[in-house]
């Protein structure tokens, strides 16, 4: 990355991840696509593959390759089809194919263009095709711009559990250009803000409270509005995954929400509910489970539960069978984060501060029913 005098004209803000030699920037602005510079410095290679979907490409393919154009003597584009339930080793497949068929040497840089699906599945790709070759996260979602395009988690889904085969691989630069938020469709923008709203109660209560008084704004899609909340999401993200990456300990608490919210993707099938949707109304239970175990006061449960509505997202959860909690109960067993068998929730507590402890199944059975519709 040039130094920050000089930075593309369009870059609003910069955050800076600190991982080392696998270190890289966040660039937020609004206009940052077809700007030139944006791209400059990048790893250099022959070739160039825009990786995205038949959504997202029509919208800003053309664009991207153009800007990329000065820089890689050949660029191709990648279009997978759109949505979770394409989020498979079929759509990893293609993938390996195009890179394949095109000639695709192991300096070819790949530009992830599009929502978490694209990104996850774009970094996996890049962490195995010819055993590494670089690439870039160009998040076109509010959920992808705040979390899915930093810090490294790469992954597809298996029938049985979310993000079950993946790798941890950082980008080399991650690009949010704040303009093209203004395609996205309102559900997809109410399913990012379950994961900027994630980010005040594990770490920043002081940004739950901004949230607060700016979801309003953040739902008509303000600029600036916007340009803050993936911001500060970005630089607490960047803070806890510099301290550990791989999910040894800390990186755990963001995955407040989503010990539930998987379950109710898996338990659906992928792409029913949106990820976004699915924390949101994770987080709604893990608040609840939070509050019965003592850590949370029912003000500070409520305050949460009515701003996840406030953003348009779901509060109560679906039922997913007869026997409602124990198909919860054992589609949550294979968390990533059980160990011997033993399921660990991210709780809070009235201090903006995340604990990642077990808790007894007849508990979290009981806060299952008091959530689910
Ligand atoms: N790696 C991580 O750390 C991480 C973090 C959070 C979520 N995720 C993953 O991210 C995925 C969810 O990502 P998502 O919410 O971005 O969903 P998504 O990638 O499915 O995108 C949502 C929808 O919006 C469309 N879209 C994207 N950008 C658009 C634009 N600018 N204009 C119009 N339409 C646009 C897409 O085509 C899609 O239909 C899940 O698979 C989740 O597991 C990963
Ligand atoms: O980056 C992380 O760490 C997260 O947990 C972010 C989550 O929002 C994201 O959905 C992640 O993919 C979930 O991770 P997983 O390890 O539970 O699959
Ligand atoms: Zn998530």
């Amino acid at each position: 990355m040039p130094a920050s005098n000089s930075l593309p004209s369009a870059v609003a803000h910069q955050v800076h991840i600190d991982l080392g030699e696998r270190s890289y920037p966040i660039l937020i602005g609004s206009g940052l696509l077809d700007d030139p510079d944006t791209w400059r410095g990048l790893p250099r290679a022959a070739q160039a593959v825009i990786v995205t979907n038949d959504t997202v490409g029509p919208l800003y393919g053309p664009r991207l390759a153009a800007a990329l154009s000065a820089q890689y003597a050949q660029v191709h584009t990648v279009a997978l089809p759109d949505g979770e339930q394409h989020k498979t080793w079929e759509s990893l497949n293609a993938i390996f194919d195009a890179l394949l068929a095109r000639g695709c040497d192991r300096k070819t840089v790949l530009f992830a263009l599009g929502g978490g699906v694209v990104g996850d599945m774009t970094g996996f790709a890049a962490a195995c095709y010819m055993r590494g070759v670089p690439f870039v996260q160009v998040p076109t979602t509010l959920l992808a711009q705040v979390d899915s395009s930093v810090g490294g988690k790469t992954a597809i889904n298996h029938p049985l559990g979310k993000n079950m085969i993946g790798a941890f691989y950082q980008p080399r630069r991650v690009v949010c250009d704040l303009a093209v938020l203004k395609t996205l469709p309102a559900r997809e923008l109410s399913a990012g803000l379950a994961e900027v709203i994630k980010y005040g109660p594990i770490h920043d209560l002081a940004f739950l409270d901004w949230l607060e008084r700016h979801i309003d704004e953040l739902r008509r899609c303000d600029e600036s509005a916007l340009a803050h909340a993936v911001r500060r999401s970005c630089e607490i993200k960047a803070a806890v995954v510099g301290q550990d990456e791989r999910e040894s300990g800390l990186r755990a608490i963001l995955n407040f929400g989503h010990t539930f919210g998987h379950a109710i993707e898996a338990g659906l099938g992928y792409g029913q509910w949106l990820h976004g949707e699915a924390v949101g109304c994770g987080m709604v239970m893990a608040a609840t489970l939070s509050q019965r175990l003592g850590l949370l006061s029912a003000d500070r449960r409520e305050r949460l539960r009515a701003l996840i509505e406030r953003a348009g997202l779901p509060t109560r959860g679906p039922r997913l069978a007869a026997d409602n909690a124990a198909r919860y109960l054992a589609l949550m067993r294979v968390d990533k984060k059980a160990e011997a068998g033993e399921m660990r929730f991210v709780l809070v507590d009235d201090h903006g501060q995340a604990h990642v402890r077990p808790a007894p199944d007849a508990l979290v059975a009981e806060v299952i029913e008091a959530c689910c519709d």
